[in-house]
């Protein structure tokens, strides 16, 4: 098909388009190369965010950060070191009485309200309204504070509003927000702080966990920005490691001590494997860490996360979780293995994040599925860089060939792959030289690929938090983004679930589907158990007439066999 064409021939990420144009495939066929609204383009929408969607203040972020940065550069070259120290602190003073700052609980209630956040506990502490409220009331360490600065993070969220004061003092955190609100920093910050307040102290203080290996190397990439170049006291570097194989070995094999760590990143069985080899130890850890915390919590990790919890036996161990969607049971499991917790929700917690446009498109059968994304090509909406996921590594691999046939500019992810092989294909997608990226839910949780355009969800997912991480792809820090999900006629119980959360997140329901999404009992029963599906045909499209006379000719063949066997016998018989 000629339209693929164009979408083989790499990425010419043309940065930023201004002028917000979307591809029409057809028109630019035969150009070399062609100009996509790529990662750097102010997408469309962003203009119309409202201040209570508009996580990021992105037009007043990037202008400050700007100026920040323009202020830096100017002291590098003039001032030493000791004058530098003095900028930097008069820079924070400068900016007084336009800051947002949060004195009493009318002022924390009006912010609250300003983000739908509702927050519930013991004793709960003001929230911030500015980085610059962290410094006057926390004493935020300046270091940290300009490596905030420099990286361009100049307000905090939501979530960074409550959960930084939250973990400051010292309090387990039970945090739900939406997808790409900036949950990361949101505990990367308070934890770098407290091994700053504390820098006398020696050993692993730090740990986060999280389910997979591609996102527990996305934090360590976070953390080591935020503690870049930063002595702790003996002038020893505060030192984030990301518990690889190889630092595992190094460990075992005591080539390395494991004194020498403030923090450590990793996913559950690695950890578990090194502890119980003796070559880490978790008693000192003060601060515990799980991402994706209904993840690690649930019937595939939960054994791991009880193993790491009683591992961490600091009797004033602080114990915070993170994600996007926690649903009830969970929850309640949660609470029972926190001490005193807060409970921090921004938005609706079964929602998705609001800035994704959100569509179901019925496809009939699976042949109907590859129709329809031709149709996105053909049409202008399949806008790279586009996720597609998939229920199974099996689908996934045979909608790439499928893909790859038609040439299309295209990779796969899932767990048959090696490190090295996802490592490179995620490089490849993040530097735009990749536009397509098809993958199994290895990939739906915590991964910030930034200016993603487009998520299409090939397969019905299986749950509608598993749909809320997948979508959440997109829509990220603040920018607005795309979701459409594939659903045949074997998905009419699976696809209640979603058109639910379209309906929390304020999506565009029709009246039908407003009657459909209604669930029985047993329903909901078979969504609970994953049973919502029946099992999917192969996805292939190679014509009918083509398939029937493949089988004719197989069946010649056999006949044939089955003939000279027979003619054989007869002779041997005479
Ligand atoms: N205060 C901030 N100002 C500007 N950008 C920010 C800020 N905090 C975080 N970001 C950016 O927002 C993006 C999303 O953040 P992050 O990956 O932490 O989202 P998340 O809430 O953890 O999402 P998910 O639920 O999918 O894991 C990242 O690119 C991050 O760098």
């Amino acid at each position: 098909m000629d339209v693929f064409r164009v979408l083989t021939r790499g990425a010419y990420l043309k940065k930023p388009s201004t002028s917000g144009r979307s591809i029409d495939v057809s028109k630019n066929m035969d150009r070399e190369a062609i100009s996509v609204p790529g990662n750097a383009r102010k997408p469309d929408g962003e203009e119309n965010l409202t201040r209570e969607l508009d996580f990021f203040r992105n037009k007043r972020t990037i202008h400050k950060a700007e100026k920040k940065q323009e202020e830096l550069h100017a002291q590098d070259d003039a001032m030493n070191e000791e004058k530098d120290e003095e900028e930097n602190d008069s820079r924070v003073e400068d900016k007084g009485a336009n800051l947002l700052k949060i004195s009493n609980t009318d002022d924390a209630l009006q912010l609250r309200k300003s983000y739908r956040g509702n927050v519930s506990g013991h004793d709960v502490p003001l929230p911030i309204g500015s980085f610059e409220d962290l410094v006057s009331r926390f004493k935020l360490d300046r270091r940290l504070l300009n490596n905030l600065i420099d990286n361009h993070f100049t307000e905090p969220t939501p979530i960074q509003c409550e959960a930084i004061p939250l973990a400051l003092h010292e309090r387990d955190i039970l945090a739900c927000a939406p997808t790409g609100s900036g949950k990361t920093l949101a505990f990367i910050i308070p934890l770098l702080q407290q091994i700053l307040t504390n820098e006398h102290r020696e050993g692993l203080q730090g740990l986060i966990v999280s389910p997979t290996k591609e996102l527990a190397s996305q934090i360590f990439a976070e953390c080591s920005k935020l503690s870049h170049k930063i002595l702790l006291a003996k002038k020893r570097p505060l030192t984030v490691a990301l518990l690889s194989k190889s630092l595992s070995a190094k460990l075992r094999n005591k080539v390395v001590s494991d004194k020498k760590y403030d923090i450590i990143i990793t996913t559950p069985l690695r950890l578990i494997d090194i502890v119980k080899q003796e070559a880490l130890d978790l008693s000192n850890v003060k601060h515990l860490i799980f991402d994706e915390a209904d993840k690690l919590l649930d019937k595939t990790f939960v054994e791991q996360a009880d193993s790491i919890l009683s591992s961490c036996s600091n009797p004033q161990l602080r114990r915070s979780m993170f994600s996007a969607t926690i649903p009830s049971g969970i929850e309640s499991m949660a609470q029972s293995i926190m001490h005193d917790p807060v409970r921090v929700i921004i938005g609706h917690k079964e929602a998705a994040n609001s800035n994704i446009e959100q569509k179901l498109v019925f496809c009939g059968n699976e042949e109907g599925k590859l129709i329809a994304i031709r149709q996105l090509i053909q049409e202008g909406e399949f806008r790279p860089p586009v996720i597609i996921f998939l229920e199974s590594i099996s689908r996934a691999k045979a909608l790439f060939h499928e893909l790859l046939y038609d040439n299309l500019n295209v990779d796969v992810i899932h767990a048959e792959r090696t490190q090295v092989q996802r490592d490179k294909i995620i490089e490849r997608f993040r530097s735009g030289d990749l536009w397509c990226l098809i993958c199994t839910d290895v990939l739906a949780r915590g991964i910030d690929f930034k200016g993603i355009n487009l998520v299409i969800n090939y397969d019905v997912p299986a749950s509608a938090q598993a749909y809320v991480h997948r979508i959440g792809r997109t829509g990220r820090g603040g920018r607005s983004g795309k979701a459409i999900t594939f659903y045949t006629k074997q998905d009419v119980i699976g696809v209640k679930p979603i058109i639910n959360v379209m309906k929390q997140s304020g999506s565009e329901v029709s009246p039908w589907m407003e009657t459909f999404s209604k669930m029985s009992k047993k329903e909901k029963e078979m969504v609970k158990k994953g049973k919502a599906h029946q099992e999917r045909k192969h996805i292939s499209t190679v014509p009918r007439v083509v398939k029937q006379k493949k089988r004719q000719r197989r069946e010649m063949l056999d006949a044939s066999k089955r003939r000279k066997q027979h003619n054989q016998i007869e002779d041997e018989e005479i």
